[in-house]
């Protein structure tokens, strides 16, 4: 396998100069397994293990490699199935959540997701505010969102549904599908594009895997009949959780972006866009708006090149995603004109300020 149909592009190779000539080749984490990482390059996948200098520079979760990361290895001299992982490249995008039971541990999920589709299913296992809450953590994370709606064939009413989750005339593409009669399929070519990642996100029973099997082209995945059938619940055997299918596209489909929880406002911020935030902070004037203020950080990130624009428009995105939820949830701010939400976006970008300022 070529490290191209593994997502590797210029970008990534830029960022990985330095490790080549540390004598470090690139690889990709195709699974995660309790602090030890199965990590796949162009010479196939090995048992990859971070090295101590590693453990040491490294102290938060959310350094360490996570699945979809491209990681900077060190082959193991006469051990062909084993490699010594020195860094995790700047990640593209990446899916956070909170580490179970700590309060502020960031822990990543799924890095370098390029397209996710946010999955509701038409049997009425949809949820206004899961899917904001989904839409929010697509954001968040840097990655393009695309909403499926599956289950076409047991509801033909989508319209009204559509209107209802208030995804309309927000720039989210919407596609109607139905995994089982393959229905609506087809319109998702574009985003099913060779050495480009996708995961899915959405609760349990939307057809997840009913679709990554039908985008796959054959049966990866157990789905609930086989489920039932071992009765012991899902997940039963390891399977990996980067997978390059037949056609080329690459698929992510970890338990953790399985079960990954509502989004929290400011932590949802915080956890993804830490570097953003970090520049914001520059700013000469704590409202600033990062339009033509004197001082402004952002607009010299940007022009030096030390910013990303993608990350930078998502991270203004996420800024009126942030009001919109502010507005959904508060009926005081639903009554807000738009100028109102503005004052919000400012506020929130304050407290973001502030919490970056307490680190
Ligand atoms: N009628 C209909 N049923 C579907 C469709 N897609 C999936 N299903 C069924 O819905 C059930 C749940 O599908 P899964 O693919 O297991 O759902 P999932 O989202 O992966 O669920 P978790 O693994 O629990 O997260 C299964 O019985 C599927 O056969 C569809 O388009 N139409
Ligand atoms: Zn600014």
């Amino acid at each position: 396998m070529t490290l191209e149909q593994l997502g590797w592009n210029d970008r990534f190779a830029a960022a990985f100069a330095p490790h080549a000539a540390a004598g470090c080749v690139p690889a990709r984490v195709t699974l995660e397994l309790k602090g030890f990482f199965e990590v796949t390059g162009a010479e196939g996948a090995r048992l990859g293990e971070c090295s101590g200098k590693f453990a040491r520079d490294h102290r938060s979760a959310a350094d360490y490699p996570a699945i979809g990361d491209w990681v900077a290895v060190a082959p193991q001299p006469g051990d062909d199935t084993r490699a010594i992982i020195h860094a995790v490249l700047p990640r593209r995008t990446k899916f956070s959540r909170k580490a179970a039971g700590e309060h502020s541990v960031e822990q990543v999920v799924a890095a370098n997701v390029d397209t996710v589709f946010l999955v509701a299913g038409l049997d009425g296992n949809y949820n206004l505010h899961r899917m904001e809450r989904y839409l929010a953590a697509a954001w968040a994370s840097g990655a393009e969102p695309v909403v499926l709606l599956n289950k076409a064939d047991l509801n033909d009413d989508t319209q009204a549904l559509i209107a209802e989750l208030g995804i309309t005339g927000r720039g989210v593409p919407v596609h109607v599908v139905s995994a089982q009669t393959r229905r609506g399929l087809k319109a998702l070519a574009p985003y099913l594009v060779p050495g480009r990642t996708v995961a899915l996100l959405g609760s349990s029973g939307v057809g997840k895997s009913t679709l990554i099997n039908r985008l796959v082209g054959e049966r990866l995945q157990d789905t609930q009949e086989v489920r039932e059938a071992d009765n012991k619940g899902r997940h039963t055997t390891t399977q990996r959780e980067l997978i390059v299918t037949p056609s080329g596209v690459i698929v992510i489909d970890t338990p953790g972006m399985r079960e990954l929880q509502p989004w929290d406002a400011s932590a949802g911020i915080d956890a993804a866009f830490g570097d953003v935030t970090a520049v914001t902070a520059r700013c000469k004037f704590r409202d600033c708006a990062h339009g033509v203020e004197p001082g402004c950080a952002v607009q010299a990130a940007l022009a030096d090149g030390s910013l990303d624009p993608a990350r930078w428009s998502a991270w203004q995105r996420l800024q009126r995603a942030a009001a919109y939820e502010v507005r959904r949830v508060n009926p005081e701010a639903r009554q807000l004109q738009k100028k109102d939400i503005k004052k919000i976006t400012k506020q929130l970008r304050q407290r973001v300020h502030e919490k970056s300022g307490e680190e």
